[in-house]
């Protein structure tokens, strides 16, 4: 997908909204366990009942590989029920040496049909760059991340060319020439949304994969007031807050209408803040 079909997308459905798909088999209801694959069957009726309100969906990996092989079928079975015209997101943070890259970019990208996948800056540019070879595919790279260990390594200082940056300002700093606004975007947690216009100084133009609201506790309005750009330029995610909202029969009914909340504050905040 490219950036201005995703563009489109947003202001169509008037949403930003990227729904986690971190579909947990103790957290999901009980009447589905008797389904022959309760984790898809899961992700078929949260799809179904959220893919007019946001504009991409974020499976984490991890949710899926904890199950071996009937995780990945489960994995693939989600990705075929998801619209087209929804972005797909690999959360895997994967990154490795070269020729490793492109394998794990093979996978993610040919053979699960993925939009894009996040990808861990710390191994440098040759890590990164197998997975930008793929047109319309999309790396998201690790940028400041939401969780309270950003602060060990993504808050150091570091000086280069007499200049003193954080590590993750670095991280978007350099990592600009590797990419394009058209192939390469960000995570940044909405739980830091005091560093987005520092952010946005670095990448005016890219697209920030936002994780953090809801369970996590981080700001919509905030990242929306000092994120957004010409583009739009965000993909807010929200997994646990969505996706159980209900445990009971009405799971769907209500994901639903947790979805639709978030996406209502959106049509706002687009109002507000995207420039003219
Ligand atoms: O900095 C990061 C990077 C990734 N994540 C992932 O996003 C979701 C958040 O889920 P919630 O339930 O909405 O908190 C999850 O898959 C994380 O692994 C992140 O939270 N922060």
């Amino acid at each position: 997908m490219t950036r201005d079909q995703l563009f489109e997308q947003i202001q169509r459905k008037r949403s930003y909204l990227c729904v986690g798909l971190d579909t947990d088999i103790k957290k999901i209801p009980p009447h589905l366990l008797n389904h022959e694959d309760p984790i898809f069957e899961f992700n078929r009726q949260i799809i179904e009942a959220t893919s007019d309100l946001c504009v991409a969906y974020k499976p984490n990996i991890a949710f899926y590989e904890a199950h071996g092989p009937k995780g990945w079928v489960s994995l693939q079975k989600t990705l075929e029920v998801i619209p087209q015209d929804v972005f797909t997101i690999a959360d895997a943070k994967r990154g490795d040496i070269g020729n490793t890259s492109e394998l794990y970019a093979r996978a993610f990208f040919e053979q699960m049909n993925f939009d894009s996948i996040t990808v861990a800056p710390y191994m440098g540019v040759d890590s990164v760059q197998p997975f930008l070879q793929f047109p319309n595919k999309w790396v998201i790279l690790l940028a400041l991340t939401s969780n309270p260990g950003h602060d060990d390594f993504q808050m150091l200082s570091v000086v280069s060319h007499g200049k003193s940056y954080f590590l993750f300002e670095k991280v978007l700093e350099k990592s600009q020439a590797w990419g394009t606004p058209e192939n390469l975007m960000y995570v940044v947690g909405a739980t830091r949304s005091d560093y987005v216009e520092r952010i946005r100084a670095l990448a005016p133009d890219s697209f920030l994969l936002v994780p953090g609201v809801g369970a996590q506790g981080g700001s919509l309005e905030e990242i929306s007031k000092f994120g957004m750009n010409s583009h739009c330029g965000l993909l807010v995610n929200s997994a646990r807050q969505i996706i159980y909202a209900s445990q009971g029969e009405d799971f769907a009914e209500k994901a639903r209408e947790a979805a639709l909340a978030v996406q209502q504050e959106m049509d706002r905040y687009l109002n507000d803040y995207l420039p003219a």
